[in-house]
C-alpha cells in the first residue's frame, strides 16, 4: 500500500530523515516508535505529502506521492486532525462533514446523499452519532478524539495516518480507540501511527518501526522490536521485558532509580509465631512464585502466612473463608501469600543454608495423612480424606532469573521427595514410598538483591542451598508431626 525507499529529507536544507526504507501492506496496523526528536513526525509529514522528500521515494499504491494532486491524495490518505481552537465552534456533525472536502467539487455545493451517508457511516463506526448536534466544545477529550477519527473516516481513505492518537486519552478510551482502529484494519483500512507508549504499540500493532536519529534502528514484529537491548540502546534507559499476562505480546517495564538495593536477608528472627498461624513479614516485597491459597502465581509480596486449620476443615468456599481469615488478621491480600494445613504450627521446622554467594531460608510444615505416590495408578481418590499437607517456603537471598525460580521449584520438590523416602513415608493405598501429599503447596520467594543467580538446578550454589534447606526442614517437620501423633 505504501512503499518508502531510501527516503531522506527534512526542513529546508537540513536532513532529518536519513535513508529510511520500509513498506506497509494493506490492512496493516503499523506503528512508528522512537525517542523525542528521532524524526517520527517529520517522517509522517512526508507520508502525508506535507513535506516533500529531498531524495528517495514514497510510493502510494505504486504511484510516487508527488504525482498526486492534494485532493487526489486526500482521497487515499487521511491524517487524523489535531484539535485547534477554531474547531470548537462547529457541531460534531459539521466537524465530521469536513472530512468530505476531498470529495467535493465546490465546497459543500455538491453535497450529495452519498456524502451524507459517508458522514453517517463514519459517525456510526466511531459511536459519535448520539452527540451529532452537540458543539465539539461540549465533549470530553476522548469523545472529541473519536469525532476526529470520524472526520478522517468520512474521507473514506485507504490509509490513515495518526500522530500519537491516544496521547490525551484515559486508559479506557485508549483501549476503545485502539480496539476500533484494529477492527478497521480488519476491514482493510491501512493504519500508520506514531506511538510513545511501547506497550500499547506492542499490543496492537502488526509491525513496528523503531527510529533512531532519523534512521531505521529495527523493523519487525513486536517480538523483534521489544528486546531489552534495542529499547535500552535507543531510549538510553533501563527497562525490563516480561510477557503480557494474557496476550502473547512482550511488554516493557521501566526500572526506577529508587530500586537501587540495600541488602535484606530473610531468616529465623523474622518468624512470628501466633498459635494457629505463623507469619514472615520481610521489610521489602519479595518476588514470588507460589501455589498458596492466597497469592498464587507470580507476584511481589511482603507477607507470608501458614495457617493451621482443623483436620475436618472442608469448605466449598475455602478461598473466600481464607481471604476473610487473613484479612481479619490485618494481612493485605494483594501482598500476601497464604497457605493452610492441618499440621500444628509448633511442628513447623526451618533451616538456613549458605552456598557460595547465596543463602536460602526454608520453612516447612509436613503432615503425611494424605501421602501419595504420584507414580502409581490411583484406584480411587475419594478415600483420601485424612488431613496432611506439606507446605514449603523457600526464601532465597539473591537476584533470581525466572529460570532460577522454575528450577528452584523443581529442586525443592526433589528434596521433599527424598525427605519422604528417607523417612519411609508410604502411600496407604499402594503401600509404596510416597512422593508427596495430595494438597502440597510451595513458595519460592527472592529478595532480588545481592548476587545474580541464573540457575537453581541441583549442582548450582542456589540449587544446593535449596536442596539442603528444604530436605532438612521437611525431614525435621516430619519427625515433629510423627512424634506428636505417637503421643496422642
Ligand atoms: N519545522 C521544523 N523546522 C526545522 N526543524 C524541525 C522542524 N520540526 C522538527 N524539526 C527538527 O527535526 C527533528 C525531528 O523532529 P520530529 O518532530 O520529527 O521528531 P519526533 O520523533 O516526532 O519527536 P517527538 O517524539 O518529540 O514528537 C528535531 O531535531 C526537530 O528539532
Amino acid at each position: 500500500m505504501i512503499e518508502v525507499e531510501q527516503l531522506s529529507g527534512g526542513y529546508g536544507s537540513g536532513l532529518i530523515i536519513r535513508g529510511v526504507s520500509f513498506s506497509v501492506q494493506k490492512g496493516e496496523l503499523f506503528g512508528i516508535l522512537g525517542p523525542n526528536g528521532s524524526g517520527k513526525t517529520t517522517l509522517m509529514n512526508m507520508l502525508s505529502g506535507l513535506n516533500m522528500p529531498a531524495s528517495g521515494a514514497i510510493l502510494v499504491k505504486n504511484k510516487p506521492i508527488q504525482a498526486y494532486s492534494p485532493k487526489e491524495l486526500a482521497r487515499v490518505v487521511a491524517v487524523l486532525p489535531q484539535m485547534t481552537s477554531s474547531q470548537f465552534a462547529y457541531s460534531v456533525k459539521e466537524t465530521v462533514s469536513l472530512g468530505r472536502y476531498a470529495h467535493q467539487t465546490g465546497f459543500f455545493k455538491s453535497w450529495s446523499e452519498y456524502d451524507e451517508e459517508a458522514v453517517r457511516d463514519a459517525m456510526k463506526k466511531t459511536g459519535t452519532e448520539t452527540f451529532a448536534d452537540k458543539p465539539l466544545s461540549a465533549l470530553s477529550g476522548g469523545e472529541q478524539q473519536r469525532v476526529f477519527l470520524a472526520q478522517a473516516l468520512a474521507q473514506e481513505p485507504e490509509i490513515l495516518l495518526l500522530d500519537e492518537p491516544t496521547n490525551h486519552l484515559d486508559l479506557s478510551f485508549q483501549k476503545d480507540f485502539l480496539d476500533l482502529l484494529k477492527q478497521m484494519t480488519a476491514d482493510d483500512l491501512t493504519v500508520i501511527s506514531i506511538f510513545h507508549d511501547l506497550n500499547l504499540a506492542s499490543l496492537y500493532c502488526d509491525r513496528l518501526l523503531l527510529m533512531e536519529k532519523g534512521a531505521v534502528h529495527t523493523i519487525g514484529t513486536s517480538g523483534d522490536i521489544m528486546k531489552e537491548e534495542h529499547i535500552r540502546d535507543v531510549y538510553k534507559t533501563d527497562v525490563q521485558k516480561q510477557p503480557h499476562p494474557e496476550v502473547p505480546k512482550p511488554q516493557m517495564s521501566l526500572l526506577p532509580a529508587s530500586s537501587i538495593e540495600t541488602s535484606v536477608e530473610v531468616g529465623e528472627e523474622m518468624i512470628e509465631w501466633h498459635g494457629d498461624y505463623l507469619a514472615i513479614r520481610p521489610p521489602v516485597q519479595l518476588k514470588t512464585l507460589s501455589s498458596g491459597v492466597i497469592g498464587a502465581g507470580w507476584g511481589w509480596r511482603s507477607a507470608f502466612v501458614n495457617r493451621h486449620v482443623d483436620k475436618n476443615y472442608n469448605m466449598d468456599n475455602f478461598e473466600e473463608e481464607a481471604a476473610h481469615y487473613f484479612r481479619e488478621r490485618g494481612f493485605d491480600l494483594n501482598e500476601t501469600v497464604g497457605m493452610m494445613t492441618a499440621v500444628k504450627m509448633e511442628d513447623a521446622a526451618f533451616r538456613r543454608e549458605v552456598q557460595d554467594d547465596v543463602s536460602v531460608f526454608a520453612v516447612a510444615t509436613a503432615g503425611v495423612g494424605n501421602a501419595v505416590d504420584v507414580t502409581r495408578p490411583r484406584v480411587s481418590w475419594k478415600e483420601l480424606h485424612k488431613p496432611g499437607t506439606i507446605n514449603i517456603w523457600v526464601f532465597a537471598n539473591g537476584k533470581l532469573s525466572e529460570e532460577a525460580f522454575v528450577q528452584g521449584l523443581m529442586t525443592a520438590t526433589e528434596a521433599k521427595v527424598k525427605a519422604l523416602a528417607d523417612a519411609g513415608v508410604t502411600d496407604l493405598q499402594t503401600g509404596t514410598i510416597a512422593t508427596g501429599t495430595s494438597t502440597d503447596s510451595i513458595l519460592i520467594a527472592a529478595t532480588q538483591r545481592g548476587a545474580y543467580q541464573q540457575f537453581a538446578g541441583s549442582i548450582t550454589p542456589l540449587g544446593i542451598a535449596i536442596g539442603r534447606a528444604v530436605y532438612e526442614s521437611v525431614a525435621e517437620s516430619l519427625k515433629k508431626t510423627a512424634r506428636r501423633k505417637a503421643m496422642s
